[in-house]
């Protein structure tokens, strides 16, 4: 389970957000929502640690994240909203690398096989620049196929897919959830998941 508690951003001098409190389960999404510059992103980025709270803290499995951190990011996935992807690496080269750099490397058969699965095929070996922009974010999404990480962090993940891309992510999320995984996400669009989840809206 994971659980803010009193949550507040700031952004330059502004404050973006205070007093944020959500629980996600066990198998339950939270998508956030709110209009642009809202804060979607910043929170998203203060879950998984790449930004600090003004106040408030979070809890994974009922202990404070910063008495746990190292455990907690190990059981994380993050993608940004940009695919982080390198232009002049294949589509192979850049999920065996992420996959490393995460520390959990990964053979060349089940690269191929997350790739091909996300709609890849025949492009696994082209540099990264060469692909459409809903190409490269397949790319970034062929990391959740070899995720092991138990809380997915997903900011903005439907952005330039196509139609039938669309229904594959929901359905690689909700083969997620019914493992017993959990989803935060960020999206403008309705998104339709299986099972249970919930919504929270910042700004006005
Ligand atoms: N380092 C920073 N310094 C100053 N302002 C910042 C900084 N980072 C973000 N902001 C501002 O914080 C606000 C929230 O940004 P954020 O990206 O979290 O919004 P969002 O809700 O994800 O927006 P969108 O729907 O457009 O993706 C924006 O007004 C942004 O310009």
């Amino acid at each position: 389970m994971l659980q803010a508690h009193g949550l507040a951003c700031d952004r330059g001098d502004r404050r973006l957000f205070s007093g944020v409190d959500f629980v996600v389960p066990a198998g339950e999404w939270l998508q956030v929502e709110g209009p642009n510059g809202a804060g979607k992103t910043s929170l998203l980025r203060i879950v998984a640690g790449l930004a600090g709270a003004a106040e408030g803290h979070l809890e994974w499995e009922g202990r404070p994240v910063a008495e746990a951190r190292d455990e907690f990011h190990a059981r994380l996935l993050y993608l940004g909203h940009a695919p982080a992807i390198k232009d002049d690496l294949s589509a192979l080269e850049n999920l065996q690398i992420a996959a490393a750099v995460a520390g959990r490397p990964l053979d060349e058969a089940t690269a191929l096989a997350a790739l091909r699965r996300i709609g890849l095929a025949g492009r696994e070996d082209l540099p990264s620049r060469v692909l459409s922009q809903g190409q490269k974010r397949r790319v970034a999404l062929a990391r959740l196929l070899c995720s092991q990480a138990r809380l997915w962090v997903l900011d903005e993940p439907f952005v330039a897919l196509d139609v039938a891309a669309v229904d594959q992510l929901c359905n690689i999320l909700d083969e997620h959830l019914a493992r017993g995984g959990l989803l935060l996400f960020t999206s403008h669009q309705a998104v339709h998941l299986a099972g249970s989840g919930g919504n929270l809206r910042l700004g006005r």
